[in-house]
């Protein structure tokens, strides 16, 4: 990848590529990223969309595979130059087992390392996350923090406990030879809470919000900042790490990043009213109109009720004890380490953040897509 690097067309491997973010890496990478030669799409399911990209000058290899399935991902990650590693399973509402979390997020994170160093793959970005760091099980407020920042970072949920793991094995694997014998260089990238086109948790406030005639009803405090970055500007900052990390490997290896842009600070709620405000929505009540035992009471219920209808259905409401921590405890990073390192500055500024994502709500969130 080194010295002929204007004339060398690179093979890219997105893992998770037909997912959130990864379809955004997958359009960014083609976009933004001159020395693409072929981009390598892994995911469990491809989406449809993927056909349109086929037509294009880059060849793009859709890939249906499991990374929890080492000979799989040996095979795809075969004479990739760069992985970005983004598929994982995102769930904090019991939708999963514990152990399909860890098979999934840890083992797929080992197979991807593994695949590296047996086929000579040097370079791997891995898409981590702020449930690295926080909030932890004690609501320990994170407010404005950095990578830094000393924080008391305890988990137990299995989602932030496996991504914990799966960063850690990324940052470990820096430096590994991998066949041939040079080095593996490998970062994680931390995002905050994405919003952006495609975030169905957004469109799922939506939704509740239309049926509710057109309110949603205030449940945290306002004063209780949440972190939140641009799906369009974490797939930048992807694509720019992916780039950057052979010229940059000394300064860049085992590194993590958190992903920020120019998002304002705000509480979960007030944020998603950025775009649902503009959609219809109204946010009632300028403090929580229930109280907060209540909420905790309703949360505790929700678990309850889903171990009793396992047997017969799969109870998943967005209210658990573990979302309730993470809506109701502020978590803010305010950094430029990545900006320092590789240069990277958001692409997409708030203003444009917040249209693109209203036209997306507006364009999809009352339809089934
Ligand atoms: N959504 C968010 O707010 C945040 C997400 N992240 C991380 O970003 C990454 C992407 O997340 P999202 O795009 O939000 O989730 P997503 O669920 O939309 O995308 C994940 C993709 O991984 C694929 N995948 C899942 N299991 C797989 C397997 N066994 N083999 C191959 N592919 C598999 C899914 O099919 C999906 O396309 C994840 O690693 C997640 O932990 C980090 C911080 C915040
Ligand atoms: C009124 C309710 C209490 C509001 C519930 C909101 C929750 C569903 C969401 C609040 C915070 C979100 C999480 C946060 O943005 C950080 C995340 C990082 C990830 O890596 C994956 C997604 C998520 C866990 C995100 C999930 C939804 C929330 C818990």
């Amino acid at each position: 990848m080194a010295d002929s690097a204007q004339a060398q067309k690179l093979v890219y491997l997105v893992t998770g590529g037909c997912g959130f973010l990864g379809e955004h890496v997958v359009r960014m990478l083609l976009q933004r990223e001159p020395r693409l030669g072929e981009l390598r799409v892994f995911d469990l399911h491809l989406g449809p969309w993927l056909e349109e990209l086929k037509t294009g000058p880059v060849r793009v290899t859709a890939i249906q595979g499991d990374v929890t399935q080492a000979h799989e991902v040996a095979a795809a990650v075969a004479g990739a130059h760069v992985v970005i590693h983004t598929a994982g399973l995102v769930d904090v509402f019991g939708r999963a087992s514990p152990k399909t979390i860890h098979e999934v997020n840890v083992q797929g994170t080992r197979n991807v390392i593994e695949a590296c160093v047996q086929t000579g793959t040097r370079f791997l970005v891995y898409t981590s996350s702020m449930e690295v760091v926080g909030p932890n099980t004690k609501g320990h407020p994170f407010y404005r923090g950095n990578e830094d920042t000393p924080y008391e970072a305890v988990h137990r949920h299995p989602y932030p406990c496996s991504k914990a793991l799966a960063e850690w094995l990324v940052l470990e694997a820096n430096g590994r030879k991998v066949c041939g014998g040079l080095p593996l260089v490998t970062c994680a990238l931390r995002p905050t809470g994405i919003y952006g086109e495609g975030h169905q948790i957004m469109r799922d406030f939506y939704r509740q919000g239309l049926r509710l005639g057109g309110r949603l009803f205030r449940a945290i405090p306002a004063s209780v900042e949440h972190g939140r970055v641009y799906v369009g500007n974490v797939a930048w900052m992807h694509v720019l790490a992916a780039r950057e990390l052979e010229r940059r490997a000394a300064r860049m290896g085992g590194q993590v990043y958190f992903c920020y842009d120019g998002s304002p600070y705000k509480s979960y709620e007030d944020f998603n009213m950025e775009f649902l405000g503009p959609c219809g929505l109204r946010l009632v009540g300028t403090r929580p109109l229930v109280p907060y035992w209540l909420l905790v009471f309703l949360a505790a219920l929700n678990v309850l009720l889903q171990w009793l209808l396992r047997p017969l259905l799969l109870y998943a409401p967005l209210l658990n004890p573990y979302t309730l921590a993470m809506a109701n405890t502020t978590f803010t990073v305010s950094t430029d380490k990545a900006q320092r390192h590789f240069g990277y500055e958001p692409l997409f500024s708030w203003e444009d953040s917040r249209t693109r994502t209203i036209l997306w709500v507006q364009a999809t969130g009352g339809s089934a897509q």
